[in-house]
């Protein structure tokens, strides 16, 4: 159906179709070992797909992390580098992420630290991580301190996003990876806003065409941010904002996803960041009501929450410290003028941002 290039200095393609796998065999060549690294709740695709990679190369290393975050830790990914050093892999051998984003972002680390880093695919089965997590080399782990706290960015060959995959999606993973792609419609592309608005069953539908269209718009929205500055410069690219553009919603929902322990779904806390930001926007940028309350609008019909205030202020304060657009002590944000207009909020006054947070309570 696409197929979306990512133009970095290593490029590669982002294939997405009903039966997109069948081009892995191709995609992976010839290789003395593969592993797949999946959780082992996907084990039947994980096996499936191993099988067909596997054909006319070498039986293929099956490496069963635990389900969701649970796989983005020291120790999970200490028993992948074991498991490669058992089977010899070399510089020359292929990892296979196969999974959700918490599953892509470990293997690709696992990728980027065998050896100083081996090839890698990913093969997301979310919607979240064939929209953003699979695709723009970010891989990495949490510490119990805060999230992706270790990493680095190694960007995969290529990227296979099976929309078949997707049947089995519980509707909650379907909401928390459409907030990756209304974010994406706040801070750039209108279309994204349009099509949801126009239908939002239809948006949340895994067999919809119109589901399938706002997947492609947000790999090529990702893809057009990464090859512009893919290790994440402060510098605007173009008179436009880096890759800092991405982060729109996560300075505070990292915060949130970690004091919530992962009980609340990626997509879930950044749709509050997002929320947060926008109220931070309407007072420091002058984002107008208006644009507040399409994003209220629209992260509710897509099932995401708006309101929050689980977590005492200062836990979560102390937890955006750690964030990784902090400039000493000062905090970085990604804010709005207007829908489609970005701009750093650099260094805003703790009385501001704790006054926001007291109005994601009453949303
Ligand atoms: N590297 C990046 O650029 C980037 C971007 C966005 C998010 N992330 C990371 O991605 C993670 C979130 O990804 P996610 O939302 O995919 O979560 P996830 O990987 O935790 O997967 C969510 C759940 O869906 C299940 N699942 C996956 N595919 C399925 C399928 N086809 N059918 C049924 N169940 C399936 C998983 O087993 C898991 O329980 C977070 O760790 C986040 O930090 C990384
Ligand atoms: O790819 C990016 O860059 C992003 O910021 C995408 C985010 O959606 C994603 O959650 C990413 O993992 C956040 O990265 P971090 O550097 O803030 O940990
Ligand atoms: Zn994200």
């Amino acid at each position: 159906m696409s197929t979306v290039r990512v133009p970095t200095d290593h490029p590669y393609s982002v294939e997405i179709d009903y039966g997109a796998r069948e081009k892995l065999p191709e995609l992976a060549g010839s290789r003395s070992r593969i592993a797949v690294i999946a959780s082992t709740r996907l084990e039947e695709a994980a096996v499936e797909l191993g099988r067909l990679v596997g054909r006319g190369n070498a039986p293929v290393l099956n490496i069963g992390v635990p389900d969701g975050e649970l796989a983005k830790t020291p120790a999970i990914l200490t028993d992948c580098w074991r498991a490669l050093a058992d089977a010899g892999f070399t510089r020359s051998d292929l990892i296979i992420g196969i999974g959700g984003g918490a599953t892509t972002d470990l293997a690709g680390f696992v990728a980027a630290s065998w050896l100083r880093g081996v090839d890698f695919i990913t093969v997301p089965t979310t919607v979240l991580a064939m929209v953003d997590a699979a695709v723009g080399g970010k891989t990495g782990i949490d510490l119990p301190e805060g999230k992706n706290l270790v990493g680095a960015f190694h960007e995969p060959q290529g990227v296979i996003a099976d929309l078949d995959l997707l049947r089995t999606l519980p509707d909650r993973e379907v909401s928390s990876g459409l907030a990756e792609v209304v974010k994406a419609g706040f801070v750039r592309d209108g279309r994204i806003l349009d099509l949801i608005r126009e239908s939002p069953e239809g948006s949340r539908d895994v067999t919809s065409a119109r589901l399938a269209e706002l997947i492609r718009r947000g790999v090529q929205f990702k893809a057009d941010v990464v090859a512009g500055d893919l290790r994440e410069t402060t510098t605007p690219v173009g008179g436009r904002l880096g890759r800092e553009l991405l982060n729109y919603g996560h300075t505070l929902g990292h915060a949130i996803e970690a004091w919530e322990h992962f009980e609340l779904r990626h997509g879930e806390a950044v749709a509050l960041g997002m929320m947060f930001a926008a109220h931070l926007s309407r007072r420091l940028l002058g984002l107008s009501d208006d644009a507040v309350a399409t994003h209220r609008e629209l992260l509710e019909v897509l099932g995401l929450p708006t309101g929050y205030r689980a977590a005492p202020w200062e836990e979560l304060r102390t937890l955006m410290g750690r964030d990784k657009k902090a400039r000493g002590s000062s905090l970085r944000f990604v804010g709005l003028r207007n829908l489609g207009d970005p701009e750093i909020i650099a260094a805003p006054s703790e009385r501001v941002l704790a006054e926001c947070y007291a109005e994601l309570g009453r949303d």
